[in-house]
C-alpha cells in the first residue's frame, strides 16, 4: 500500500473536512477516495426545533465517496441519516452516529430534450433545479411554499403544493437511483424495481441513499394570481368553488379575525409580468414588529387575538375583497415568505370533510367546546398565525402512488397545517394542548399526518392503522437494509415493530466480529480496529465502535 500523503490529501479538503487514510485506498485507481468528514458539526433543523451532534458529518462529492461512506458505516457499526436542507422540523434527520449531506452532490447528469426530463444528483436544492430548468425553458409543474429543500428530501416526506390538478411533488419523479446498504446502486422506476420505486417515493430516508433523480419537467409558464379577504363563513359556504375555480389555490385561515385569505392562480403566458404588491411583514419593520408582538403575546397569551387582528389588518386590510395580484414566473408565484422559526403540524383528510373540521376547530379556538366536541378544554389556549389550508389530488395520479402517501387514495385531499411561530426561537405556550386537540379531530376524520412535521400524539399503533401497505414497506426496507444502517431513532419510535431484532449496542448498531474473508481487504485496507482521518489539521481516530477521539 502506498504511504499516506497528507499534503496531497489536504488539497481535497473542502470546508476543512477530511480524508480517510488506509481504508480508502482504491487499488484500481491507486488513489485514496476522499472521506470528507468533520467531527464538529452540530445539525440543526431549519426552524431550530431540534438538533443533534453526530459523531461524523460527511459531505461526499462523488458516487465512490458515497460508496466508501456506506462501506465504512457498515464495518464500523454506524447508522447513517442523510440530511437534505434540514427543513423537516421534527427529529426525522437527527442522528448521533453519522449524518451525510449531499449539498456537494448536486450536478445535472443528463437532459432529455424530447421528453423534457432531467436527471440530477439527489442533493440538488429545488431552487437550483429550477435554475437549471429555466435555462432550458422548462419548469417544475408544482411546488410547495418554498424551494430550499433538496429534491431527495422533498420527495422522501411527501412534500406537496396546493392544486387539485396535481399530486405530491414526487408525481414528477420518473426514476430514482438508490445506493443500498451494501453499496450497490439500484435503479428504480415504474418498469424496473417497481416495488422499490413506490416504497422510495416516500422513503423517510430509511431505504438507502437516493443518489439520482430523473424529473419530469413542463414548459415554463407564468401564473396570474390574486388574493382576497374572504370571511370564514363565506369560504365555507363556497367550499367546492374555492378549490375548483383555478389550477392553483390555497387558503390561509385566521381564526381570531374570522377571515381567510383566498389565493388563486392560473396560467397566463400571454400576460406581461407584473410585480407582487409590497407585503407589510415582508418589510424589515413589519417582520420585527410582528415578531416582537408575538414574543410579548407568548408571555401574555390573552393578547394573541389582538395581535393577530392587528397584523391581519396591516398585512391584508380588514375589508372583504381583493388585496393583491401579480403575474409571475410559476415558481415565484407559488413560493411564499414563511417568516419565523415555527412548529408545523399538518394532516391530510378527504376534501369533503374540510367544512366540518374547520367549523369544529374554529369553535374550539373560540372556546366554544360544546360545538367543537373535542375532549381537550380550550380554556386559556390562544394560538396565532394562519392555519394553512391546501389541496392535492393523488387519486387521479398518472404515476405510481407512493406506498406511504398520506393523502386520500379515493378522492381529493385537504391538507390543514397548524403553524405555530416561535418568536425569537421561543416556544409559544399552549402548543401541546393545541396540537392534541387538532390531532384528536384529525384522527376522528380519518386523517394522516405529513411525515415531516411536528405531530405529537401519534403512536406506532395509529400509524399501522393508517397505512395498509406499511407491512410491505417495512418488509422491503428490511430486505434492502437488513443490518439497519438507515434505521433512525425516529423510525424505531414511530414505525418499526417493537420485536424487530435491531441489536442495540453502545457505539454501534450491532455486535460485529469480522469473519474470515468478510472484509474486502483490497478495498478497505488493513486497519480493522479503527480508522483515522484528518480534520482541521488533526489526525482523528475513530474506533470501530465507541466515540471519536482526537489523537494529536
Ligand atoms: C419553511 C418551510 C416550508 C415548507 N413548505 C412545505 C410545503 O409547502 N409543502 C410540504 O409538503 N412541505 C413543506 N415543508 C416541509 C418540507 O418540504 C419537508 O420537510 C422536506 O422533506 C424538506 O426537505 P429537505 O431537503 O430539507 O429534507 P430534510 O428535512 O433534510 O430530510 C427529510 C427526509 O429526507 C431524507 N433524505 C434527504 N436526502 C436524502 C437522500 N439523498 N436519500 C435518502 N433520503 C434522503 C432524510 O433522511 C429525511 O428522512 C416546509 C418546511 C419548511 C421549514
Ligand atoms: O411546513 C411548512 O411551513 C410553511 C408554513 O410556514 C408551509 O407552507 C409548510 O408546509
Amino acid at each position: 500500500m502506498a504511504p499516506f500523503d497528507h499534503e496531497a490529501h489536504k488539497k481535497w479538503y473542502k470546508y476543512t473536512t477530511s480524508v480517510i487514510t488506509s481504508l480508502s485506498w482504491d487499488p484500481t485507481t491507486e488513489t485514496h477516495t476522499p472521506f470528507r468528514a468533520t467531527t464538529k458539526h452540530v445539525h440543526r433543523t431549519w426552524a431550530r426545533t431540534h438538533s443533534s451532534t453526530p459523531a461524523l458529518y460527511i459531505q461526499p462529492e462523488t458516487t465512490q465517496e458515497l460508496e466508501l461512506v456506506i462501506h465504512l458505516a457498515r464495518h464500523n457499526h454506524k447508522r447513517i441519516t442523510v440530511v437534505g436542507s434540514g427543513h423537516s422540523p421534527s427529529t426525522l434527520t437527527c442522528q448521533k452516529d453519522w449524518i451525510v449531506n449531499l449539498d456537494n452532490y448536486s450536478k445535472v447528469l443528463h437532459v432529455d430534450k424530447e421528453r423534457l426530463q432531467i436527471t440530477v444528483q439527489a442533493g440538488i436544492r429545488l431552487y437550483q433545479l429550477q435554475n437549471e430548468l429555466q435555462k432550458l425553458g422548462w419548469s417544475m409543474k408544482n411546488i410547495g411554499s418554498i424551494m430550499d429543500q433538496s429534491i431527495a428530501g422533498a420527495i422522501a416526506t411527501g412534500t406537496h403544493g396546493s392544486s387539485l390538478d396535481h399530486g405530491l411533488l414526487s408525481e414528477s419523479v420518473v426514476g430514482l437511483a438508490i445506493m443500498l446498504a451494501d453499496g450497490r446502486v439500484a435503479d428504480a422506476n415504474q418498469y424496473e424495481n417497481g416495488d422499490l420505486f413506490e416504497a422510495a417515493l416516500v422513503s423517510l430516508g430509511s431505504l438507502g441513499i437516493v443518489t439520482e433523480v430523473t424529473f419530469q419537467a413542463v414548459p415554463a409558464f407564468k401564473l396570474a394570481w390574486t388574493q382576497q379577504v374572504l370571511l370564514l363563513d363565506k369560504m365555507l359556504s363556497n367550499w367546492e368553488k374555492i378549490w375548483t375555480t383555478s389550477e392553483y389555490c390555497r387558503v390561509w385561515w385566521f381564526p381570531y379575525s374570522e377571515r381567510t385569505i383566498y389565493w388563486k392562480a392560473d396560467r397566463s403566458d400571454a400576460l406581461e409580468l407584473k410585480e407582487r404588491p409590497k407585503s407589510w411583514y415582508g418589510s424589515w419593520f413589519g417582520y420585527h414588529a410582528y415578531q416582537i408582538a408575538l414574543y410579548f403575546a407568548s408571555w401574555f397569551p390573552r393578547l394573541t387575538p389582538l395581535v393577530e387582528r392587528w397584523v391581519f389588518a396591516l398585512q391584508y386590510g380588514w375589508e372583504e375583497g381583493t388585496t393583491g395580484s401579480a403575474v409571475e414566473k410559476s415558481h415565484e408565484a407559488l413560493a411564499m415568505d414563511c417568516l419565523f422559526s415555527q412548529y408545523v403540524n399538518e394532516w391530510a383528510i378527504p376534501l369533503y370533510k374540510g367544512p366540518e373540521f374547520i367549523t369544529r376547530f374554529q369553535a374550539w379556538l373560540m372556546h366554544d367546546d360544546a360545538t367543537a366536541r373535542i375532549p381537550f378544554p380550550s380554556k386559556g389556549i390562544y394560538v396565532h398565525a394562519p392555519i394553512e389550508v391546501r389541496v392535492t389530488n393523488t387519486s387521479i395520479s398518472r404515476t405510481p402512488r407512493p406506498w406511504l402517501d398520506p393523502s386520500d387514495p379515493q378522492g381529493p385531499s385537504l391538507y390543514i397545517n397548524a403553524t405555530l411561530y416561535r418568536p425569537y426561537y421561543t416556544d409559544f405556550p399552549g402548543m401541546v394542548t393545541y396540537y392534541k386537540a387538532f390531532e384528536y379531530l384529525m384522527k376522528e376524520m380519518g386523517g394522516r399526518p405529513h411525515w415531516a412535521k411536528n405531530f405529537i400524539s401519534v403512536t406506532k399503533e395509529d400509524v399501522w392503522g393508517m397505512y395498509p401497505r406499511l407491512g410491505d414497506w417495512v418488509a422491503l426496507r428490511n430486505s434492502v437494509d437488513p443490518e439497519g444502517i438507515f434505521v433512525s431513532d425516529w423510525l424505531k419510535e414511530l414505525i418499526l415493530p417493537d420485536e424487530q431484532p435491531i441489536d442495540e449496542k453502545e457505539g454501534g448498531y450491532g455486535q460485529w466480529t469480522p469473519e474470515e474473508g468478510e472484509m474486502d481487504q483490497s478495498r478497505l485496507g488493513e486497519s480493522m480496529g479503527s480508522f483515522e482521518f484528518v480534520s482541521e489539521g488533526k489526525v482523528i481516530r475513530t474506533p470501530l465502535s465507541g466515540s471519536v477521539e482526537s489523537l494529536y
